[in-house]
Formats: structure tokens, C-alpha cells, sequence
């Protein structure tokens, strides 16, 4: 079990706002962070971590005390077992695969690398060096680091972001598997909820620093209590008049999708509104690609 409450004034881009969150985290659960850009997701992880110190708070993992601002206790970030993967990847790039991932242990259990290495399918480029690898061979390598560490938590601050679409479909699968077959308690932050919807056990939305909604994806996400309406949120990317019809083209995923305005939305929206897609008759086919 992982304990956390924790307060911090960060200085957001529309003036100071203060982070104040408590969550505890299931065993062998993966936890997402989700929300709006600069509200404070990556600062607790680095909170987490140690790598960012708040202005007060307790952190409690399996029992022993990593933090406590008023009895003074804060571990350093290497007494924290901790395993971290960034959207950079952040590999040495003077140090080949395999140095890389002994580098991460502090035991130097040449074994466990290699059924590491094995796993994540990268025995055969242990002595590459990382800028030799793709984006998401370069992530791989920066998982398995983070496994090599056998942490307590492991945080993945957007680790897949910076790749295409299949091979983060891939590496999204492979998450899970890792995550599953070490046991691990993962916290993710993702801006992506297909993303989110696939791995999460738990979701927790951060807006400005506080908490405004947890549960599973489902509860958070589709809002079963609510409504069974098909919608989306998204951004409006053009706006147009054709003869007499106002058409918006608005991004789906990795898709666009048009759809007819009335004339008062043409008049008041703009492009890069954020905007709710819904549809009162929701009826698809579902076709197998
Ligand atoms: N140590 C700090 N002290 C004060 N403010 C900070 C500190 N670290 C980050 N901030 C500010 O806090 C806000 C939240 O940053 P954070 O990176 O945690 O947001 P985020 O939710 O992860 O955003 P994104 O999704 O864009 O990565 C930002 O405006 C940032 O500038």
C-alpha cells in the first residue's frame, strides 16, 4: 500500500495555485494521473520520487516512512525504490544497451540483465548504443532499467508519447505485460485516455493542483451512472461554411471527423475550442480492420 498526502505551491502559467493531493495506491495496481497540462501530474511523481520537495506531507510505501515533513523525515532519491521512465528516454549515450542496464543495479546481476534483455527482445542489440535504436527500442531499454531497480513504485511520466501509433501500441501491451509478471505498482500519467482506458486499474483526475474525480476508468471516463451516450472530447481544428451547411473538422484520436454545425455554434466557436462531441442516437457498426 502506498500512502500519500502532500501539499506544494507551484507557480502555474496563470499565477500560483497549490498542489494538495491525497491517494493511496493499491498493491499491484496501475494508478493514472490524469489531466489538464500544468496541473501538477509530473510534479508528484518528482515528489514521489524525491526528486521535487513539497512544502508538507507524509509518503508511506509498504509500510516504512519515505517522507514526513513534520518529523523531519525525507529520504533521498536513491533510498527510494523508485524506477522512472521519462518521455526522453534518458539513457547514457556513452554506455551500450546492455552498460546501461547494469548501470541501473546496484547488485550487477549479469543474469537478470540478460533475461531482461530477453524479455523486452533486445538481446540482440545489447551492444548497441542508444542513438543506434528507435524511439521505441530506446523506451524498452528505459523500462527494463526501471524494472531492473525492483521497485517499490515504478512512475511512467508520458513514456510513450513521443512514439508513432503502432509502435505504441506495442510498447502499451508490453507495459501491461511487465507490469503484471513483476507485480509491480505502477503510477502512469498519460494525456491519452484510449491510452489510459487500457491500462489503468484506477484513474484519479488532477485539475490545478486538486483532485476532481477518482475511480475506474469506466466511472471516470464514460460515466456509467449517468449516461450511455456516445461522446468525445476534443479539439476543433477548422471551421467552414459550404453553400449553406457550417462544417467543423474535429480530431477523433488519430482521426478526423466532420461534423455539421448549427449556425449559432459557427458564430460563437472558433478553431482550438475544446469542445463536447456527443450523439443523442448512437447506433455503429463495428467492423473488424
Ligand atoms: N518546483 C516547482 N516549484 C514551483 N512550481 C513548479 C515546480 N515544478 C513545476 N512547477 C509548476 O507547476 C505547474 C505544474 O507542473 P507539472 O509539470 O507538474 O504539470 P503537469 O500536470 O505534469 O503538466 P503536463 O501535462 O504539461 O506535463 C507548472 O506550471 C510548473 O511550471
Amino acid at each position: 500500500m502506498i500512502i500519500l498526502s502532500i501539499t506544494k505551491t507551484l507557480s502555474g502559467a496563470e499565477g500560483p495555485f497549490e498542489l494538495s493531493l491525497d491517494l493511496s495506491l493499491q498493491p499491484e495496481t496501475l494508478h493514472t494521473l490524469f489531466g489538464r497540462s500544468g496541473s501538477g501530474k509530473t510534479t508528484t511523481l518528482r515528489i514521489l520520487a524525491g526528486l521535487t520537495q513539497p512544502d508538507s506531507g507524509h509518503i508511506e510505501v509498504n509500510g516504512r516512512v519515505w517522507l514526513d515533513s513534520a518529523a523531519k523525515i525525507n529520504l533521498p532519491p536513491q533510498k527510494r525504490k523508485v524506477g522512472f521512465v521519462f518521455q526522453d528516454y534518458a539513457l547514457f549515450p556513452t554506455m551500450t544497451i546492455k552498460e546501461n542496464l547494469l548501470f541501473a543495479q546496484k547488485t550487477k546481476n549479469e543474469q537478470k540483465v540478460n533475461e531482461l534483455l530477453e524479455l523486452t527482445h533486445l538481446s540482440v542489440l545489447h551492444n548497441r548504443y542508444p542513438t543506434k535504436l528507435s524511439g521505441g527500442q530506446q523506451q524498452r531499454v528505459a523500462l527494463a532499467r526501471a524494472i531492473l531497480r525492483e521497485p517499490d513504485i515504478l512512475l511512467l511520466d508520458e513514456p510513450l508519447s513521443a512514439l508513432d501509433q503502432s509502435t505504441r501500441l506495442r510498447l502499451q501491451d508490453e507495459i501491461m505485460s511487465f507490469h503484471k509478471r513483476f507485480r509491480l505498482t505502477t503510477v502512469l500519467v498519460s494525456h491519452d485516455k484510449q491510452e489510459v482506458f487500457k491500462l489503468s486499474d484506477r484513474v484519479t483526475v488532477i485539475d490545478r493542483g486538486r483532485i476532481i474525480r477518482t475511480g475506474s476508468p469506466l466511472e471516470v471516463f464514460l460515466d456509467r451512472t449517468t449516461s450511455n451516450k456516445f461522446s468525445f472530447a476534443s479539439t476543433i481544428l477548422s471551421i467552414r461554411k459550404v453553400d449553406c451547411i457550417y462544417l467543423a473538422v474535429i480530431g477523433a484520436g488519430n482521426e478526423l471527423v466532420e461534423v455539421v454545425l448549427s449556425r449559432h455554434d459557427f458564430e460563437t466557436l472558433k478553431v482550438g475550442d475544446e469542445v463536447l462531441v456527443a450523439s443523442k442516437a448512437f447506433n455503429p457498426l463495428v467492423i473488424k480492420l
